[in-house]
């Protein structure tokens, strides 16, 4: 696997723009897909599934020297959400982590500070830190079933500022929302975006989808796409048609 351009300025070929979300609490279902994905993807995304089952050891085994973005979206009071970040970055060293837009400035803020000082501290580079906005699985009336009145695309832009204004790296979003995010927070904000399906796959429990090619079109940085290569038949081959998809799409 090739070094992850996230940390520079360099272009991101087609391929690298891929997170595989490998969720699975089983270890070495994990490192096979790792290992059979390593020349077709940009980086993995291990999340809750695989994490409450393996730890950070088991993360530490899948990932290796792998681009890893570990997903455990915090959302709780600062102090405690700070303490996560502390611990997941020094256990985990991930590339990229998580915490949730919605437990508010003061949350992220102390998310933001935890990163900056573990990185420090253990001497690597600093992990982008990103906030999830709303959940690709919801829609308008899942929101309003929460008491959240609005469009979905208004809320994740009112959070990504929020998350912009916190010291976040950028934001986890649904494709549908990337124009209104770059318009607000500009071409610097790092978008990493799931809710990705290729033309003619099932949608599964997503609910704000859009193709590979077209999201990194609208200005997706980042695509976290699970199940249409994990579930293939041929996952490294599915990671490769998604990759010529992008290409089709962004290129001449
Ligand atoms: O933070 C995430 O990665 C995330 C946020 C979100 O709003 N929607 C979302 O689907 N995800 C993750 O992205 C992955 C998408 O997987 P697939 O639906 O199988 O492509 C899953 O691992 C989700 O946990």
């Amino acid at each position: 696997m090739t070094r992850f351009p996230i940390q520079s300025k360099a272009p991101i070929r087609p391929k690298d723009r891929i997170l595989v979300g490998i969720d699975t609490p089983d270890r070495g279902v994990a490192i096979g897909l790792a290992e059979r994905l390593g020349d077709s993807v940009g980086g993995i995304k291990l999340g809750m599934e695989f994490f409450n089952a393996q730890g950070p050891d088991g993360i530490r085994a899948v990932a290796g020297t792998t681009p890893l973005f570990l997903d455990l979206k915090y959302h709780d009071i600062p102090n405690t959400v700070a303490g996560a970040v502390r611990s997941a970055v020094a256990a985990c060293r991930p590339l990229i982590l998580n915490v949730h837009a919605a437990g508010g400035g003061a949350m992220m803020r102390a998310a933001v500070e935890a990163n900056r000082e573990t990185a420090e501290s253990v001497g690597i580079a600093r992990p982008k830190l990103i906030a999830v906005t709303v959940l690709t699985s919801l829609d308008d009336g899942d929101l309003e079933a929460v008491g959240q009145r609005g469009p979905a695309a208004e809320q994740v832009v009112r959070l990504a500022r929020l998350a912009q204004d916190s010291g976040c790296d950028g934001v986890v979003c649904s494709p549908l929302e990337i124009a209104a995010i770059r318009a607000a927070c500009g071409p610097d904000f790092l978008l990493v975006v799931p809710g990705i399906r290729p033309a003619g796959s099932g949608d599964d429990d997503q609910k704000r989808v859009m193709t590979p090619g077209r999201a990194v079109a609208a200005g997706a940085d980042y695509l976290v796409i699970g199940r249409p290569i994990t579930r293939a038949d041929d996952p490294a081959g599915a990671a490769r048609v998604i990759a010529l998809d992008i290409a089709a799409e962004t290129m001449g």
